[in-house]
């Protein structure tokens, strides 16, 4: 069971069971994306290297949606990361991903990649198919894996009490951490995702809770993860997966210099 790979030791490795439990300082998401096999190795090697605390797949930009070929490549990249966690993240091309996937293929590759406990945790579109989302996550649960229930909005920002309403309504669904990530079209956005940000993690402390407004407007956002009570921010290498992810180097010691740990 890769969830139960956590331990408590102060020198382990950062693990999403962590992140669950909102531990210790804003943890560092480096997502990799390849089409082949090899690109991925290489962009593992290359993530595992530069020392973020997590990797995520973003399975979606992968040649194959199939299980077998998901599983295979799925152990090749945990072979380069040297223990460092990984987040299968499948990004539909509703939210802002490179695939379309069926309800039931959603579920039979989450299934395949839970059971394989190959990985920390698995991502899960809030707004994805209703059973489809809450089989991955039973299937998750029973096999101790962490599961980050997310919802992204390319077009705008809702306002603070709706993001609000959001959140708390995914952690009531059972989500182990709940992720939102929007689009600011002016600074008061910003304030917006961060004030909604600051309300979960002062008054809706059931589950930790990741944020980001994205874009260029957006990243003071990653920034002020510490500050705000984001539990994880995502920092690129290379490619970003969204819009205004700052490079891991840069955004390391803004890290260290808010934290508040
Ligand atoms: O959900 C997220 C957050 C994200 O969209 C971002 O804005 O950094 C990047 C994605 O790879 C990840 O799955």
């Amino acid at each position: 069971m890769a969830g139960a790979s956590w331990a408590p030791e102060t020198d382990a490795p950062v693990t999403l069971r962590d992140v669950t439990l909102g531990r210790g300082p804003v943890k560092v998401i480096v997502p990799i994306v390849g089409e082949t096999t090899a690109e991925l190795v290489d962009a593992a090697a290359a993530a595992a290297a530069a020392g973020p605390d997590i990797v995520e797949w973003r399975v979606d930009g992968f040649g194959s949606a199939q299980p077998d070929a998901v599983l295979a490549a799925a152990a090749a990249v945990v072979d380069v990361l040297g223990g460092r966690p990984l987040l299968f993240t499948f990004r539909t091309a509703a939210e802002g991903g490179a695939r379309v996937i069926a309800p039931e293929a959603y579920v039979a590759l989450h299934a395949a990649v839970i059971a394989a406990g190959l990985v920390e945790a698995v991502d899960v579109e809030h707004r994805f198919d209703v059973a489809a989302g809450d089989a991955v996550l039973a299937a998750a649960r029973a096999a101790g894996v962490a599961v980050i229930g997310s919802a992204h909005d390319f077009a705008a920002t809702p306002d603070a009490d709706a993001l609000v309403a959001l959140l708390t309504a995914m952690q009531h669904r059972g989500f182990d951490v709940v992720k939102a990530a929007v689009m600011p079209h002016d600074p008061g956005d910003v304030l917006a995702l961060l004030d909604a940000t600051w309300t979960m993690a002062s008054a809706h402390r059931a589950t930790p809770v990741i944020t980001m407004a994205m874009g260029e407007l957006g990243a003071l956002s990653r920034m002020a993860a510490p500050v705000v009570g984001s539990c994880a921010t995502f920092a690129m290498l290379g490619r970003a997966s969204a819009p205004g992810q700052l490079p891991l180097a840069e955004l390391k010691p803004i890290l260290a210099r808010l934290s508040m740990d």
